[in-house]
């Protein structure tokens, strides 16, 4: 959104980041601080960018989708058995069509999971989101294999927020203690069903429709032989995120936005799947505490979005009220 980018950024190698992310001196590190400017200019200019040397395995990542794939191609009556309702904590499976963006239905199905958090937690707030969240049993441990890889994403986004940290001038822990010391995380497992052929044409289906995402910072882990996920610019042209193998897309959200001042950007962007193949995706989600309440952090109050001068001071947001106001008008059921 905010440049006229062409082709996404790519942070080639955030290993450096990585390496020194539990040392208090990171930021005199001659690796780290090249990996920041280098995060800086993505954040700024695009809001989207793929992270490579990120350290979790390619094997993994792969799995992850095919255990997906192999779930989505098992009977209706079997994803049935985990079905998303409003009293499962819209936790689970919802059928292509359900989820609706901008009043169109997205021709997807998903299985969404939240983090678990104990009943009355977050008193009224979190009501709407308790409940455990619902595996299916089939394919066999496909629950094991998904907790481990929400570990290392929980790990993986925290400590690319150190490095986005240092970018926006601040220490490497902004993103901790009361902002996202406690992380809400969400995860989407998403298939998008291959275009379907009309009168010998392919006739493109909109995957999902254009949007933000709602909280710090996403990994998205697309397949690799579909150009699928497009993402748009400020001239309003859409920029496809072709997919680099082993790498995760990773775009800024709406919480981000606020805490930079504006400074970042939640970059809108959409899925159309072209392809004639069914499409997975599995997208992580990595937000601030449920009961976080959102401001610009001090250290980017006097600072604004490039080429707009001073104005624009962005809002206060409780995280959990903008997921829930979200959540609850995503799906007709
Ligand atoms: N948790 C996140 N970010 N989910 C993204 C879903 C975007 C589509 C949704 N129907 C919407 O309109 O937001
Ligand atoms: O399918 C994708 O590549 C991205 C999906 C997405 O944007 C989302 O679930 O928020
Ligand atoms: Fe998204």
């Amino acid at each position: 959104m905010a440049t006229d980018f062409k082709s996404l950024p790519v942070i080639a190698d955030i290993s450096p980041l990585l390496l020194k992310c539990d040392d208090p001196d990171m930021a005199e590190d001659p690796g780290v601080i090249q990996v920041v400017q280098q995060l800086d200019r993505a954040c700024r200019d695009a809001g989207f960018f793929y992270v490579i040397g990120h350290g979790i395995s390619e094997d993994l990542i792969k799995k992850v989708r095919e255990i997906t794939r192999e779930f989505f191609m098992l009977p209706y009556d079997e994803k049935l058995k985990i079905k998303m309702t409003p009293a499962a904590g819209y936790r689970g499976y919802q059928r292509i069509g359900e989820n609706v963006t901008k009043g169109k239905p997205d021709i997807h199905e998903a299985i969404d999971c939240y983090r678990e958090f104990k009943q009355g937690k977050y008193g009224d707030l979190g009501k709407a989101m308790e409940g455990p969240n619902q595996w299916p049993e089939k394919p066999h441990e496909f629950k094991e294999l998904m907790e481990e890889y929400l570990r290392l994403c929980t790990d993986l986004s925290r400590n690319i927020l150190r490095g986005i940290a240092l970018a926006l001038g601040g220490s490497p822990y902004e993103f901790e203690g009361k902002i996202a010391g406690e992380p809400f995380w969400v995860m989407r497992l998403i298939g998008y069903p291959g275009a379907p052929f009309t009168n010998g044409k392919l006739e493109n289906d909109v995957g999902c429709g254009a949007h933000t995402d709602y909280g710090l910072l996403t990994l998205v882990n697309q397949d690799e032989d579909k150009t699928a996920l497009q993402v748009r610019n400020l001239g309003g042209d859409w920029i496809s995120a072709i997919p680099i193998p082993g790498s995760f897309v990773c775009n800024i959200g709406d919480m981000l936005k606020i805490l930079s001042n504006g400074v970042y950007e939640s970059t809108l962007h959409r899925v159309i799947n072209n392809s004639p193949l069914y499409r997975v995706c599995v997208a992580f989600f990595y937000e601030t505490n449920f009961d976080a309440v959102v401001e610009p952090f001090d250290i980017c109050k006097d600072k604004y979005p490039e080429g707009r001068g001073e104005s624009q001071i962005f809002k206060r947001a409780v995280y959990g009220e903008h997921l829930v106001s979200k959540v609850q008008t995503n799906f007709a059921m």
